[in-house]
């Protein structure tokens, strides 16, 4: 089968993010100029560069938290200014820090990840539960579920909230350096968690991250894109058989 302009691209090209020539600066300071990319469904998308290149700027930019100066973004092919779906998204900020004081319990964090803007007032069922519990699990928090979440370590709230964005599987998960302060064993298995997510669960990934080793092991040495100070490391979940276009293959 041949595919022109007028036929649809096979379900895994798909573009999840794109951003065309964006720049962005905080008053007088340019971070960002003229930077376009796009990540396809199923990509696993590693951004590196140094202090101060942007990077966070660039995901708060994706999830709506700052508008660009110039330029445009898409989400799942809609203009950010209209996209509704945030339910699709998964989003860990750089260093989370909650207020001591702040009352909730790690299990209703990491629950209060299934709640949408609509949803907010629904009553948790047993397979809410359940999936919070498997989050908790993987994230190693399961013993701590009734501490109060702001009288944890730092390293700790990070798991809570690593917990939080991946209990209602989203389509793409947005990490800004998701493992800092968080120990080597925790670390290395979220590594492979979230390697094993982007291999056999159709999720498309965006994780700033300064773990060189990581990013090189998994996503290769050479970036496939460069802007400014900021580069792109991408691996696609199935780089042989997604130019099959067979629309089923991703639906399994
Ligand atoms: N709220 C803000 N107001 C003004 N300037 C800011 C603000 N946030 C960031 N900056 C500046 O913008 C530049 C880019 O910051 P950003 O946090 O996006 O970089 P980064 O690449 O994520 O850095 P790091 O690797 O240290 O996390 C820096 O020079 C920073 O000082």
């Amino acid at each position: 089968m041949t595919s022109d302009s007028s036929t649809p691209a096979p379900y895994c090209h798909q573009n999840i993010i794109e951003i065309d020539q964006v720049s962005f600066s905080y008053r007088d300071q340019k971070v960002i100029t003229d930077l376009s990319f796009t990540a396809k469904e199923r990509d696993f998308v590693g951004v590196l560069g140094s202090n101060g290149t942007g990077k966070t700027t660039l995901l708060k930019m994706i999830v709506g938290l700052l508008n660009p100066s110039q330029g445009s973004i898409k989400l799942f092919g809609e203009p950010i200014q209209k996209f509704k779906d945030w339910e699709r998204i998964g989003y860990v900020p750089q260093k989370n820090a909650f207020n001591p004081l702040f009352p909730a319990t790690v299990r209703e964090v990491v629950l209060s990840g299934l709640y949408s803007n609509r949803k907010i007032f629904r009553r948790m069922g047993r397979a809410d539960h359940q999936k919070c519990a498997d989050a908790m699990e993987v994230m190693r928090i399961t013993d701590i579920a009734n501490k109060r979440i702001g009288q944890l370590s730092g390293g700790q709230q990070q798991r809570v909230f690593l917990a939080r964005a991946l209990i209602n599987h989203p389509d793409l998960l947005i990490l800004d350096e998701p493992t800092v302060g968080i120990d080597v064993q925790t670390q290395a298995d979220f590594f492979e968690l979230i390697f094993h997510m982007h291999a056999h669960h159709h999720m498309t990934f965006l994780m700033v991250s300064h773990d060189i080793e990581m990013i090189e092991g998994y996503l290769g040495k050479e970036p496939r894109d460069r802007s400014g100070g900021i580069k792109f490391h991408v691996r696609h979940s199935h780089d042989t058989d997604c130019e099959i276009p067979d629309l089923q293959h991703s639906l399994n």
